[in-house]
């Protein structure tokens, strides 16, 4: 078994038991209370490359990698450094993340929030709205194709935008044939776990125009931010260098700064 499929395998245990407690009616009831979700399109777009700054504990392939005690005040720097987005990892097995995690955060920041988990049914979808998610993200790998495509009718339905992550070309044109408009190029193989920073290059100019590239994973700063923007990335997802350095709010701040400078950009030709 793959990593990715046992983890999905305690991802959907999991789920049955918060099904439980609360059934999707009622979770649904709790939707139409939540606030009207940030745009991301907007929070992603621009001459800039934007950051994604993620909040994350622990990692499959490193095991924990900070003890975050208050993962509002870690966003809060994060907001405070420039990130134009704040991802919250919620799966609780391998990554030690939470829900609560992702209402905690909400309630400090102002920029728009990524659930980032393996989402695999809509009930996972209503969750991120009612705790204040404006993004959620969808794997491809551990999707089949008609449930990608409900998956990403559902989230824009519910006003959350799907950032599509894919690996490889053949689940790139999975994303782009079910219709995704914002992708995400994972360097770390969720089923080797292993990293390699060059898929973006090679997968980004088929990515069509008008959708938002964005490289993920792998970025240890500025210069890495740099290298991804030279191959078309509009966005960074960044969490490991970001939590386990000194200063979030710095280190979010440098690559903010690095990314404000669209002159990188233009050497690729863009
Ligand atoms: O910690 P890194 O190498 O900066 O990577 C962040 C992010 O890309 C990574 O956490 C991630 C990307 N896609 C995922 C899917 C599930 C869990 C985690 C991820």
């Amino acid at each position: 078994m793959s990593v990715l499929e046992d983890i999905i395998l305690g991802v959907r245990e999991d789920l049955e038991d918060r099904q439980k407690i609360v059934p999707l009616d009622e979770l649904k009831e709790r939707a139409a209370r939540a606030p009207q979700p940030r745009d991301a399109y907007a929070a992603l777009g621009g001459d800039r490359v934007s950051v994604i700054a993620e909040v994350k504990r622990s990692s499959p392939s490193k095991g924990a990698l900070a003890a975050i005690a208050d993962p509002a005040a870690l966003a809060a720097d994060y907001e405070a450094g420039g990130a134009h987005v704040i991802s919250v990892l919620t799966e609780r097995r391998r990554f030690a993340g939470t829900l609560s995690d992702l209402a905690a955060v909400r309630a400090v920041v102002d920029v728009p929030i990524l659930r980032k988990d393996f989402i695999v049914t809509s009930y996972q979808l209503w969750e991120a709205r009612v705790h204040g998610a404006d993004l959620a993200l969808l794997i491809v790998a551990a999707l089949e194709q008609p449930a990608l495509v409900s998956l990403i009718e559902r989230a824009e339905s519910i006003g959350l935008a799907p950032l599509v992550e894919v690996h490889t070309e053949e689940e790139l044109d999975r994303a782009v044939d079910a219709g995704a408009k914002i992708i995400g190029v994972n360097a770390r193989n969720l089923k080797t776990l292993e990293v390699d920073r060059e898929v973006f290059a090679k997968l980004a100019p088929k990515i069509p125009e008008g959708v938002i590239k964005i490289a993920e994973s792998g970025v240890r700063g500025p210069h890495d931010l740099l290298a991804y923007a030279r191959a078309g990335a509009d966005a960074v997802l960044v969490g490991e260098s970001l939590v386990t350095g000194r200063d979030p709010r710095a280190a979010v701040n440098d690559l903010v700064t690095a990314g404000a400078h669209p002159a990188s950009r233009q050497d690729s030709g863009h």
